[in-house]
């Protein structure tokens, strides 16, 4: 059992690398250096020279203001890269595990999105990612496209580091009130994955396809940087909890307009593979312990 994890040094492929391993599975474990994604002919190249038993997809343009302008590189990324992967497995007939974001969504359904639902991307981000999920799906039956949101963890760059950032330089921040989505903890998407793998490795029937799968439960940005705070403090990471106003979207402006309403409905997941949403505030925990011990965030 070959896993081949792209995008090994991100948030997710950290995570999976760690993970596969300890599972026992051998693990291939490639980022940009090793394998640059957009490349075609060194991708199916390197696909055909390790001959993986699954590839899993963690690599992704994630900037997602900056992804306005830099429109190419976006596209190349989250549209080219995976089309390229997805030919490689079906000249292979291996599966390809993808992942893909809730920001595919216009935010305007006041209910959880489910995988049934219109997409309507709202920046180019969401634009690229869509894309993907549909050259994945045109081009290879044995997939499973997983869509998320809000991921964090101890590696890298997102919205907890930039928050204790902010909470250990300022007595006040604003943060938007009017954007709800599910934050998840990189690692509770890994064992998702891996569960998946394992299911291929045992040889049992799946049903391949979209697939939405998140932290529970959903809140507004606003308030996952009060809970943010809340558990550096009670972990001693912040001395004291800055105050945090709520502000509305147009008072924060960004190059990307976000989703109002991002939370993806997760029930199809637990029907097809048993799997139940994981209380995103253990991850967090998790997290910041880690960056206790780390001494991150102790000036
Ligand atoms: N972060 C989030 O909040 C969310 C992420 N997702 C999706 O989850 C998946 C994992 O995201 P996450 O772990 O946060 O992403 P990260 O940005 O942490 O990691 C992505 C990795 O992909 C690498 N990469 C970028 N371009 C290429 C390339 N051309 N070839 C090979 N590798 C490349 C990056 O390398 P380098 O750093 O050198 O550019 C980086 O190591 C992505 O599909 C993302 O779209 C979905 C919802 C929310
Ligand atoms: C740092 C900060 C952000 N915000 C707002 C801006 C934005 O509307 C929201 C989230 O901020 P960020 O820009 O950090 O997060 P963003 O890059 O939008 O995060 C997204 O990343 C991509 C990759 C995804 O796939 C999504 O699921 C989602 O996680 O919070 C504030 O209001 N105040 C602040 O101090």
């Amino acid at each position: 059992m070959t896993v081949l994890i792209i995008g090994a040094a991100g948030q997710l492929g950290t995570e999976l690398c760690l993970r596969s391993k300890v599972r026992g599975y051998d693990t291939v474990a490639v980022d940009y250096n090793e394998l640059d994604l957009t490349n075609e002919s060194s991708t199916q190249a390197f696909v055909a020279q390790v001959k993986p038993t699954v590839i899993i997809n963690a690599a992704a343009y994630t900037a997602v203001d900056r992804a306005e302008t830099e429109i190419a590189s976006a596209f190349a990324v989250n549209r080219d890269g995976p089309l390229y992967l997805a030919k490689s497995c079906a000249k292979a007939d291996i599966p390809l595990l993808h992942i893909s974001t809730d920001y595919v969504f216009d935010g305007k359904k006041p209910t959880p999105y489910l995988e049934t639902d219109t997409p309507n991307p709202q920046g180019v981000y969401g634009q690229s990612k869509l894309e993907g999920e549909i050259a994945v799906a045109r081009t290879l039956n044995k997939y499973i496209t997983l869509r998320t949101a809000w991921v964090f963890s101890a590696t890298g760059n997102n919205f907890v580091r930039t928050i204790l950032r902010l909470a250990k330089e300022r007595d006040e921040l604003s943060v938007v009130a009017d954007q709800t989505g599910a934050p998840t903890w990189a690692g509770d998407i890994a064992e998702v994955l891996l569960e998946i793998v394992e299911r291929i490795h045992q040889s049992k029937t799946i049903t391949w396809g979209l697939y939405h799968y998140t932290g529970s439960p959903a809140i507004t940005w606003h308030a996952f940087a009060e809970t943010i705070c809340q558990q550096a403090f009670e972990l001693g990471i912040l001395r004291k909890k800055p105050f945090i106003k709520p502000i509305s979207s147009y008072e924060y402006p960004t190059a990307a307009k976000r989703p109002q309403n991002s939370a993806l409905a997760c029930a199809l997941i637990q029907e097809e593979f048993l799997i139940s949403q994981a209380d995103w505030r253990k991850g967090l925990e998790q997290v910041l312990i880690q960056w206790k011990k780390n001494n991150e965030f102790s000036t």
